[in-house]
């Protein structure tokens, strides 16, 4: 069995020739970043980590993999196995051809100046209701946790954004039955990506928490639905599908099914994604008075009414946001990918076809050779005129730092994120420039668990305002 592994001449630990439980267990128990990552350390930046899967460390192997046409892989079908949402949508679908041909037809909706034009006005509203939500808890409480804060915030704006209307959680301050769904779900769909078995059998037993589990797309796809009919029946068609419906129009074929399952696929893709990242970026912000103060500095000649486009040139607060990415970007772990057919060569190893390879940013994100000091919360690696200091950025380090993945896959939300992310920053401290961690919130709570995407440990973060 040893020498039929056609990975055998690849670095890894013995017991990866027979089996990927281990894998399987880093992954169930939340530590699948730290396992791979660990393997890097010891075996190098190739490395078998299952017998059939390949985990990848070098920027230029990474490019390869992610590149965009000929010669770039394509997504594996763990991606479907993930969602199990019933119809591909443009996060699972496989082939380049299918999937270029849908992202054509979403590019124009998620375009930056779409977001400015259209949603920038909404997504800042419910910002500005989470602060002031925050505010309010913590006058009665005296402490309150931002990462449920910031949640209700990205998943309101995700609901406005992709089916008209929020959720209100902002206004209620309780979690949307949704929103518990979908978390709890999030949990289900990790696992049975790994064990389709249990997701199976779970399906058919009758408990409510096996229920919430691993049948929980019924009720998100139910909701769509819903809430499309809503959306159509009141005649208020101001939504992203609005945009992508004119352009299906033009002659692609996008069927109602279609739309509830992407519409589905985004708010899973851009509810827990912003608020992970924008609790991280401004608790790593709390950690050091000395930068809070400077980016106080910095926002203090900006006015409410400020818009992105007035934020985007900030160096402090851009810098910072990019070093947050670097370390606690949402979506750190291992993106699969498949071999081509005939295979192909990746730094001196013949990778034969079908094999899953997969690179994760928190590795390459952590090179001591791209970025030194790599735990380092360092902001001046992303301001300019740092040309003589060890941490300017070379041309490699730039090409490591991937947050939102790579080549044609990279993330469509990109613009709703930095828009949340810049604003949630310059709201969030103009109205508390005076805020702290609550002794509650330690490196402990804050180490990060991956479940696909990354959450602190303690599932809060609280801060005294
Ligand atoms: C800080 C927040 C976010 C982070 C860190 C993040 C990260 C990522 C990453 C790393 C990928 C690549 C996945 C892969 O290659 O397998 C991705 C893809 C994607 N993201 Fe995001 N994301 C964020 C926010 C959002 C938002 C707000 C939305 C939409 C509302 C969104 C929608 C998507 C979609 C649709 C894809 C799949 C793109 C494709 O395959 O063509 N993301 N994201």
């Amino acid at each position: 069995q040893y020498l039929r592994n056609p990975l055998y001449h690849l670095p890894g630990p013995w017991y990866t020739h027979f089996t990927s439980l281990p894998l399987k267990l880093a992954t169930l128990s939340g530590r699948r970043i730290y396992f791979v990552h660990s393997l890097h350390q010891k075996y190098g930046p190739y490395v078998r980590i299952s017998p059939s899967e390949v985990a990848v460390n070098d920027v230029k192997a990474f490019k390869q993999i992610h590149r965009i046409g000929s010669g770039g892989f394509e997504k594996s079908t763990w991606y479907r196995d993930l969602l199990a949402i019933g119809r591909p949508i443009l996060f699972t679908m496989v082939g380049h051809k299918d999937h270029g041909a849908r992202r054509r037809l979403f590019a124009k909706a998620f375009s930056k100046s779409n977001i400015r034009n259209n949603w920038e006005d909404s997504i800042k509203e419910k910002i500005e209701l989470a602060v002031r939500g925050m505010g309010a808890e913590a006058a009665r409480e005296e402490k309150v946790d931002m990462l449920r804060w910031w949640t209700f915030m990205a998943s309101d704006a995700s609901a406005h954004l992709m089916f008209g209307e929020s959720f209100h959680t902002l206004e209620s301050g309780e979690e949307s039955e949704y929103l518990q769904r979908l978390q709890t779900g999030l949990v289900g769909m990790g696992s049975g990506a790994e064990f389709p078995l249990m997701r199976t059998i779970g399906r058919w037993i009758p408990l409510q928490i096996s229920q919430r589990l691993f049948a929980v797309n019924g009720y998100l796809l139910d909701y769509a639905n819903t809430a499309m009919v809503n959306m159509r029946s009141k005649g208020d068609g101001k939504t992203i599908f609005a945009t992508i419906a004119a352009e299906a129009e033009k002659g692609e074929n996008l069927r109602d099914i279609d739309v509830h399952c992407e519409a589905t696929g985004l708010m899973i893709a851009g509810t827990d994604t912003t608020a992970i990242t924008i609790t991280y970026l401004i608790w790593a912000i709390l950690k050091q008075p000395d930068l809070r103060r400077d980016l106080c500095e910095e926002l203090s000649g900006i006015a409410e009414d400020a818009k992105d486009s007035d934020l985007e040139h900030l160096q402090l607060l851009n810098a910072t946001i990019e070093e947050a990415l670097r370390l606690y970007g949402a979506l750190p772990g291992g993106l699969p990918r498949v071999a081509p057919h005939g295979g192909s060569k990746i730094g001196g190893y013949q990778i034969p076809e079908g094999t899953t390879v997969t690179t994760q940013t928190y590795s390459l994100h952590r090179d001591a050779e791209l970025f030194p000091d790599p735990e380092r919360f360092v902001v001046s690696r992303w301001m300019p005129g740092n040309e003589n200091s060890k941490y300017h950025l070379s041309d490699l380090a730039k090409a490591a730092f991937s947050p939102w993945g790579a080549g044609s896959r990279t993330c469509l939300g990109l613009h709703i994120a930095y828009t949340e992310l810049r604003l949630a920053a310059l709201l969030f401290l103009q109205a508390f420039p005076e805020a702290k961690i609550a002794p509650s919130t330690t490196e402990k709570s804050m180490e990060m668990e991956n479940f696909f995407l990354i959450r602190p440990a303690g599932h809060k973060c609280e801060v005294e305002l």
